[in-house]
C-alpha cells in the first residue's frame, strides 16, 4: 500500500487515484498534517505549505517524496529535502493558459477590446516560460505588440533574443512572469523596484503583477501611482500573502486572491501532473484519463465582450469580496470559487458583435452565430 498525504483543496485526486493499492489522506492545516506526515511515502501540498528547516525541523524515515500541485516552488526548499533525501516534484506549465487569460481579461476590462485600441498598445512580459509565453501569444493574437524580457532564458536558449530593459523602459504595461528567487545572477525580489521608476521617463499605462508578490516592490509602485509613472496597477499576488497591505488593496484597480491560475483545467493538470511523476518515482498506478469538466453553456455576448468577462472570470467578483473582507482567512476562502472556472477555449459565446470577434478568438472562445 502507498499512502499519500494531500492538501484538502488539492482537486481530482479520486478520479486520479481509483486504485486500492493508493490510500489518500488529507490534510487541512498544520496539526493534521503533522499528525499524519509518518505514514506517508508522499506529501502533496499547494503554495500555501512552506517546507524548510523551521516548518519541517525533521521529516519522518517513511518519506520519500514532497509534489507542489503548482507550478511556482519559492515555498519549498528544495536543497533541503535533497539534504533529508527527500525528492521533489512540481507542476510546470500546469496553468499558463489560465494565467495568460486572466492577463488577458484584465487588459480587455481596462482598455476595451477594439482591434484599433490593442494594436496601438506594446506589452513588455517580464519572464518568457509558460505562463510568460502563453500571455504573450492571447496578447498578440488581440494585436497587441509584445517585447519578451528573459535574460536567464536568453542564456540558456541560443535562439530566444531578449528585450532589452530599456524596452521596460517604454512600454504602455507590463504583465510580470517570472519565479520569486533570491538566486544570482538574476534574482526577482523587487524587480521592479523605486530604481525601476526613477528610470521611467512617461506614464506605465497598466502593471500586472500575476506572479509573486516579492518581485513587485509595492511601495514604490504606490509612490509611481501617486507621482503618474503608474496610471493602473492590477495585482493578483501580494507582498506578505496572504497578510495584504491595506494601501495597496486600496490603490489596486483590481485585486484578487491568489487566482489567476485557477481553472477546472488547471487543476487538474496540476493534479495529474504530480500523481503521474510521483506513480513513476513510487511505483503506483494512476488513471490517466481526463475527467469530464463542468462547461457552462453557450453564453448570449450581445451585450459585448466586457460584460462576458465580467460574468464569466471570477477576477471581477472577487475583486469585491476581498475589498470587502481582506483577512487571510477570507483570502483563502475565496480563492476556491476561482478553481471551479472553466478554460474559455471550451465556451461558446453566441451573438458577439461582430468588431470584436478578434479578440474574443485570442482569448480563446468559441464564436457562435
Ligand atoms: N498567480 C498565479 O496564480 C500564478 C503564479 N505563477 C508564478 O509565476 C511564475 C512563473 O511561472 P511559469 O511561467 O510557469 O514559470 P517558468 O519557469 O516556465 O518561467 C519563468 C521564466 O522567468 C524567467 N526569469 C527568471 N528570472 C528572471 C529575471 N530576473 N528576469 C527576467 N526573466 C526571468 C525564467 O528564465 C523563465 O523563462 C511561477 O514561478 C509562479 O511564481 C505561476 C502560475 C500561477
Ligand atoms: O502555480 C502556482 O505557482 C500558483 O501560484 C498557483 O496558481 C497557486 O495555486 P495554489 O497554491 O493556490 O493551489
Amino acid at each position: 500500500m502507498i499512502t499519500l498525504l494531500c492538501e484538502n483543496h488539492i482537486p481530482w485526486l479520486k478520479h486520479l487515484l481509483p486504485h486500492p493499492e493508493v490510500q489518500v489522506l488529507s490534510f487541512w492545516d498544520d496539526v493534521s498534517l503533522h499528525e499524519q506526515l509518518p505514514q506517508a511515502d508522499a506529501l502533496l501540498i499547494r503554495t500555501v505549505t512552506r517546507i524548510n528547516p523551521v516548518t519541517f525541523p525533521q521529516f519522518p524515515a517513511r518519506l520519500k517524496a514532497v509534489a507542489t500541485a503548482t507550478a511556482g516552488f519559492d515555498h519549498v526548499d528544495q536543497n533541503w529535502l535533497a539534504l533529508n533525501g527527500i525528492r521533489f516534484f512540481y507542476a510546470p506549465g500546469c496553468n499558463a493558459r489560465s494565467v495568460g487569460e486572466y492577463v488577458g481579461s484584465c487588459v480587455v476590462a481596462h482598455f476595451g477590446s477594439e482591434p484599433q485600441i490593442l494594436t496601438k498598445l506594446t506589452a513588455s512580459i517580464i519572464g518568457c516560460g509558460q505562463t510568460g509565453s502563453h500571455t504573450t501569444v492571447i496578447l498578440e493574437q488581440m494585436g497587441v505588440r509584445c517585447m519578451g524580457y528573459d535574460p536567464p532564458k536568453a542564456a540558456r536558449e541560443p535562439d530566444f533574443k531578449t528585450a532589452d530593459f530599456e524596452a521596460l523602459l517604454e512600454a504602455d504595461l507590463i504583465s510580470l512572469h517570472v519565479p520569486l528567487t533570491p538566486v544570482l545572477p538574476h534574482p526577482t525580489q523587487n524587480l521592479l523596484g523605486a530604481d525601476f521608476w526613477e528610470r521611467r521617463k512617461k506614464p506605465l499605462r497598466l502593471l500586472i503583477n500575476a506572479a509573486r508578490g516579492g518581485v513587485l516592490d509595492e511601495t514604490a509602485a504606490r509612490n509611481a501611482l501617486k507621482s503618474g509613472l503608474l496610471q493602473t496597477l492590477i495585482l493578483d499576488v501580494w507582498e506578505n500573502e496572504p497578510q495584504l497591505s491595506p494601501e495597496s488593496l486600496h490603490t489596486a484597480t483590481i485585486a484578487t486572491p491568489h487566482i489567476a491560475g485557477y481553472s477546472q483545467q488547471a487543476k487538474y493538470n496540476a493534479s495529474r501532473i504530480i500523481c503521474e511523476a510521483l506513480s513513476h518515482y513510487l511505483d503506483f498506478p494512476f488513471n490517466p484519463q481526463p475527467p469530464a469538466f463542468a462547461v457552462p453553456e453557450p453564453v448570449d455576448a450581445s451585450a459585448g465582450l466586457q460584460d462576458v468577462l465580467h460574468s464569466l472570470h471570477p477576477a471581477f467578483s472577487l475583486d469585491p469580496k476581498l475589498r470587502a473582507n481582506p483577512a487571510p482567512a477570507s483570502f483563502a476562502t475565496l480563492r476556491n470559487e476561482a478553481a471551479q472556472r472553466c478554460e474559455f477555449r471550451f465556451i461558446g459565446l453566441q451573438k458577439l458583435p461582430e468588431p470584436e470577434h478578434p479578440t474574443a478568438k485570442a482569448l480563446g472562445f468559441i464564436l457562435q452565430p
